[in-house]
């Protein structure tokens, strides 16, 4: 059987919904929208280090934000921007109190504010009855993120547009030791700099299982941040090192997870670092496991 993360509430989660982190395998910028947004080429991967996030119904139609990010405000928060959007769309007068367990470093380009949003709109689509389908969700996602439709979705992908043209792809799924240098990497930051590279040529796919993992973002958030830029040098040292989405996190992939392990135990104590295998799917409610749809 594939193997899969499901997001959806299970025993061993106590009621949890998961919302997985992602990386990067490559990333190019081929051009800039008139709205400032850049133009994408990029290969979403799940990763099985996730936040848990709980939605208890309420019996009044209010958004509680019980526990969240550290220094994100209960109205800045994704999540209840999230359920706010959903009332908004469908008219629902419910309500609900969410809890997040946070576990995914925030400004390290793993995407879990996005993934925490893709969750909330799964878990109360499901908690509030609402029927929507996919396709909604993920329409209502981009509004909210352009990294949030491929976590709607759940699956990986090769993405175009500003990152929500979604190609489902089968890649293999490694392990990575993921490092944080200890840095946040403001997203829109590195979008706005005079000096990257906004003229990438397009790659097909096949260039890309060929071997070109290359990211636009790279030699900026380098240059801007010396520790990331250190991190780099020291995982480049002993294997290929790669940065995901706008950074700071780096990550290396490895065949087995006791090659993750044995590289993870020689990282200079200062940085946080975890190992994590790659997952082709992160299913929902709405979306089966491959195997089970014969894929
Ligand atoms: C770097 C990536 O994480 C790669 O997956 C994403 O492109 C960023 O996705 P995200 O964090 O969901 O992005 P948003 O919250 O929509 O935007 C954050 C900032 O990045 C800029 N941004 C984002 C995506 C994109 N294709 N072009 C951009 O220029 C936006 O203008 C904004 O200033
Ligand atoms: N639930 C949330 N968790 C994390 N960040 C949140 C959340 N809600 C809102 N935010 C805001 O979103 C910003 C981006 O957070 P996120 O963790 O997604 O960063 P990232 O990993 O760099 O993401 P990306 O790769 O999508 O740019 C945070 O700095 C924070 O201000």
């Amino acid at each position: 059987m594939t193997p899969h993360l499901s997001i959806q509430p299970r025993p061993e989660t106590n009621g949890a919904w998961l919302a997985p982190a992602k990386l990067n395998l490559m990333l190019r910028i081929i051009g800039r929208r008139a709205d400032g947004y850049h133009l994408l080429q990029t290969v979403f991967q799940f990763i099985d280090y996730s936040d848990q996030i709980w939605l208890n119904p309420r019996n009044d139609a209010r958004i509680e934000l019980l526990r969240g990010a550290d220094q994100v405000p209960a109205e800045r928060d994704l999540t209840v921007r999230a359920a706010h959007l959903l009332k908004q769309y469908t008219g629902c007068q419910r309500g609900v109190d969410i809890t997040i367990d946070k576990r995914i470093p925030m400004g390290g380009g793993l995407g879990g504010g996005s993934s925490d949003a893709a969750t909330t709109l799964h878990g109360l689509n499901q908690v509030w009855e609402l029927g929507l389908d996919l396709d909604t969700l993920a329409q209502l996602g981009l509004q909210l993120g352009a990294d949030v439709p491929v976590f709607v979705r759940g699956r990986a992908a090769w993405a175009e547009g500003i990152g929500e043209q979604l190609q489902p792809l089968t890649l293999p799924e490694p392990w990575y030791l993921v490092i944080k240098p200890d840095c946040e990497v403001a997203t829109a930051a590195i979008f706005n700099a005079a000096e990257l590279t906004r003229n990438s040529p397009p790659i097909t796919m096949a260039d890309f299982t060929r071997g070109d993992k290359r990211n636009d973002c790279t030699p900026v958030v380098r240059q801007r941040y010396p520790a990331v830029d250190q991190a780099l040098q020291w995982l480049a040292a002993r294997a290929e090192a790669q940065l995901t989405g706008t950074g700071s996190c780096i990550f290396a992939t490895c065949d087995t997870e006791a090659t993750a392990r044995q590289l993870q135990s020689d990282v200079p104590k200062h940085w946080s670092s975890f190992v994590a295998r790659g997952y082709n799917c992160s299913c929902n409610p709405l979306v089966t496991p491959l195997d089970e749809r014969g894929l």
